[in-house]
């Protein structure tokens, strides 16, 4: 735990540019305890030089858009030059940071040719100051303005440069004030890939700050217990429903650990496939809400299944526009909500994370009251929309916001777990007397198992005479969708409009060059009508199984919307030892039988795509380490090769651990946070808005024109053992039940009514600096082919 003394600096925010990422790197290199605030907390530079008194020091981070920029800057414009020379601290800026600085000492900020986003690059510097005992500096850089300091300053000093051969030329890198107590560095010394330039850096500076600190005789005020309260590393959803409730003894009662135990027997049954269980339990009826989290691919283990009853199974739904929640069980018809409202006018305190954490924090079993061997023994499984991520980012939703549940849970008590590696099969029950259901499922399964003697593959398609006119194959489809009129009952896919698309990735790249952005995952909704009578979605979801196998696939049929996944990408698991794993994918390559590993990683591992990876993995750290312990954020996997069955994907992994010790950082906090407090904070997934994520999230809405919906969310399960798991909503087709298209005949038209179900896919890709807008279009294509198979006979 820190003392008083020990020293404290104060991070300033420019919205989430990998600014955790900093105040880990920061707290590693310096000791102290770094507090981050965001920089529109402070009006004015006096306000902030109040509180500067109690810091040791202040880092001014990076950022979207221009130091020119109030919106941008903030307080951090007028600071270089309006600080009194009593409130006088050292100050390290960080690329907007830099930029700020130089401008404000006569540099003048100007465009770069080729912009830099994610890139690495060899430094020059002057080997002392900063850099004393510096060697090599290869830095990444995320920046598209830089500063000219052209001319004889008698201020500033440059410290550092790049060479940009034949695009940029000198391009500054680093710098100090020669006789204010100002440095800055244009790279990012957080990044994952910078080498050299990091902590050492950032030590050095550290050391001249203190130094500078101790010949001022400058005292450092004690107590900032009045800030502490804007720290924007949070306590944990469930201590902050601590202090917010109030009311000890309703606390006790959430904490309090019950004897819930599990209830379970095992089978070996390797030749009994997951689908095969899920029929067995009337998965194929489209009447019947039903719960499956599938394992179809590699590097998926698990497949789990929900056994949901109509009469107990309790359904949890989060409005978002609202803020309310509606709890009840699924089979109420009509459904008999019982309605709680967040906020000031509704009954309950907090948000729908703090209820989500007291909800499951009343239903935890203790770890070893449960089958060790299967990962989930009950619990909360469903999905989580985009836009309730995006207001966690305090980004208001647009009035027009769809009226239909934004989270869908339900709490599965009866469950069943294939380890698809193992062939073993737990059955488990959270319910006290349920001997009668163990029993009768074990025999069932038993049965089938001992039947199915061979492992069976995806039962055959039963739904041909359903389906209308049918279309056998991709180029089928692209071919009948290229005629001008269609003979009724055809199967009718509303593409994205190609001049459209490409116009967004044009405005994406002028983003991009303007430094609001350095990423942005650029999507668009393709609907497909499918004539009544319709296959059933069990139908698709097999299909799709099948033609697309991935290891998140998933069945959701849920009250109203209907969901059939076959996503590739891991967004956030974490298991009962508190050890969280993200797993982002960026950069895609299509896979076709002439194409090889081999020719897929000579694509993927060029610039462009590992640039567009690396700013996934310095978003995701971000996010983890908002929460994770101290300096447990580790890059498992950096940029490997994986292969689909129709793409090739370079993916990432990067783990944390969050409960068990006590919060260093925050020790004043009781009840640690768990893998549920990591979702919580960094939802919508990086992969799927870009960086930094606040910015390109908006610039994304007004760009896309149209709500993500489901497509872009993540979908999984959070157990009563602590373990969790969740998937990005990708790859993946899904309906709202309620969106039945009638097309009535035109009048002198003798076609009938022609009644269809409206599916959607979302597809999309990152659009970076270095991206053909073509090229990008295909890549958006290969995606959405991949989930249309589901539509094929
Ligand atoms: C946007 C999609 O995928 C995302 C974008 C990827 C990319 O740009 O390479 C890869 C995986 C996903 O994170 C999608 O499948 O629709
Ligand atoms: N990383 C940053 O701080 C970027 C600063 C500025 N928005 C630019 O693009 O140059």
């Amino acid at each position: 735990m820190k003392s008083i003394e020990t020293p404290r600096i104060l991070l300033l925010d420019f919205y989430d540019s990998f600014t955790h990422n900093l105040a880990a790197l920061l707290r590693q290199s310096t000791g102290a305890i770094v507090d981050v605030i965001s920089h529109d907390h402070y009006s004015a530079v006096t306000e902030l030089e109040g509180d500067l008194a109690s810091y040791h020091a202040l880092v001014i981070g990076p950022g979207p858009g221009s130091p020119e920029n109030v919106r941008d800057i903030g307080v951090a414009k007028e600071l270089w030059t309006c600080l009194s020379e009593t409130s006088q601290l050292p100050i390290l800026g960080v690329c907007l940071g830099l930029q700020s600085l130089c401008i404000a000492f006569g540099g003048q900020l100007k465009r770069l040719v080729v912009v830099k986003h994610g890139i690495i690059s060899q430094v020059t510097h002057v080997g002392r100051d900063i850099f004393a005992g510096v060697e090599k500096v290869a830095a990444v850089r995320y920046h598209s303005l830089h500063v000219d300091m052209s001319g004889n300053n008698d201020e500033i000093e440059e410290l550092a440069w790049t060479a940009d051969e034949g695009e940029n030329g000198r391009v500054l890198m680093a710098a100090r004030h020669r006789r204010k107590p100002y440095w800055a560095v244009q790279y990012h010394p957080e990044s994952i890939c910078t080498q050299g330039g990091g902590q050492s850096v950032v030590q050095n500076w550290w050391q001249l700050a203190q130094q500078w600190n101790k010949a001022r005789g400058r005292g450092i005020r004690n107590s900032t217990s009045e800030l502490r309260k804007f720290w924007s590393r949070p306590g944990s959803l469930l201590e902050q429903a601590v202090q917010r409730e109030n009311n000890s003894d309703a606390m006790k009662d959430i904490l309090a650990s019950d004897n819930t135990k599990v209830h379970y027997s095992t089978i070996i049954a390797p030749q009994l496939a997951p689908t095969q269980i899920c029929e067995l339990l009337g998965s194929a009826d489209q009447n019947n809400d039903f719960a499956f989290l599938d394992s179809a691919a590699s590097p998926g283990r698990y497949s789990i299944i929900g056994v949901l009853s109509e009469e107990s199974t309790q359904l949890l739904r989060f409005h978002a526009l609202d803020g309310y929640v509606e709890e009840s069980t699924l089979g109420k018809s009509p459904r008999e909500f019982h309605r709680i409202a967040f906020g000031r006018e509704g009954h309950l305190s907090g948000d729908i994370w703090e209820y989500l954490a007291k909800f499951m924090a009343k239903r935890q079993v203790a770890k070893d009251r449960g089958p060790t061997g299967s990962p989930f023994w009950g619990g909360v499984i469903g999905y989580i929309n985009y836009e309730t991520g995006v207001q966690t980012l305090d980004i208001p939703l647009s009035p027009g916001h769809a009226r239909r549940a934004d989270i869908q849970l339900v709490y599965v008590e009866r469950s069943i777990v294939v380890d698809t590696w193992s062939g073993a099969i737990y059955i488990q029950t959270l319910r006290g007397q349920d001997d009668e259901w163990l029993d009768s499922t074990k025999i069932r399964l038993q049965l089938a198992a001992d039947m199915a003697m061979t492992p069976s593959p995806t039962p055959p398609l039963n739904a041909s005479a359903l389906w209308g006119q049918i279309l056998s194959s991709p180029s089928d489809l692209a071919e009948a969708l290229s005629k001008a009129s269609k003979p009724p009952g055809t199967v009718d896919v509303i593409r994205p409009q190609k001049d459209r698309y490409i116009n967004n990735i044009q405005k994406c790249q002028q983003y991009l060059a303007e430094g609001h952005s350095y990423e942005l995952c650029l999507t668009a909704l393709t609907k497909i009508h499918l004539p009544l009578p319709s296959p059933t979605p069990w139908t698709l979801f097999t299909n799709l199984r099948s033609r697309n196998p991935a290891p998140y696939s998933a069945y959701l049929r849920l009250p109203d919307v209907t969901i059939v996944s076959s996503s590739p990408e891991r967004f956030l698991s974490w298991n009962r030892e508190g050890v969280c794993q993200l797993r982002p994918i960026k950069g895609t390559v299509k896979r076709t039988t002439t194409t090889t590993l081999e020719y897929a990683k000579s694509i993927l591992h060029a610039q462009k795509e590992m640039a567009e990876n690396l700013m996934i993995v310095d978003l995701i750290r971000h996010d983890l380490n908002q929460v994770a312990h101290e300096g447990s954020v580790k890059v498992r996997k950096l940029m490997q090769v994986e292969e689909y069955k129709s793409v090739y994907q370079l993916v990432s992994v990067i783990e944390g651990t969050v409960g068990k010790v006590a919060d260093e950082i925050n020790p004043s906090s009781a009840i640690p946070p768990t893998g549920f407090d990591v979702l919580a904070r960094s939802l919508p997934p990086g992969s799927m808005t870009g960086a930094p994520k606040k910015r390109s999230v908006e610039l994304l809405q007004s760009m896309e024109g149209e709500e993500r919906g489901i497509y872009s969310g993540v979908m999984g399960y959070w157990s009563v053992c602590g373990a969790g798991d969740w998937s990005v909503i990708i790859r993946t087709a899904f309906r709202y039940d309620d969106e039945n298209d009638i097309t009535r005949p035109d009048a002198g038209n003798a076609t009938v009514a022609k009644e269809s179900e409206v599916w959607r896919i979302g597809a999309g890709g990152a659009i970076t600096a270095l991206s053909d807008p073509e090229g990008e279009w295909d890549e958006m294509e290969v995606k959405l082919e991949s989930t249309l198979r589901a539509f094929i006979r």
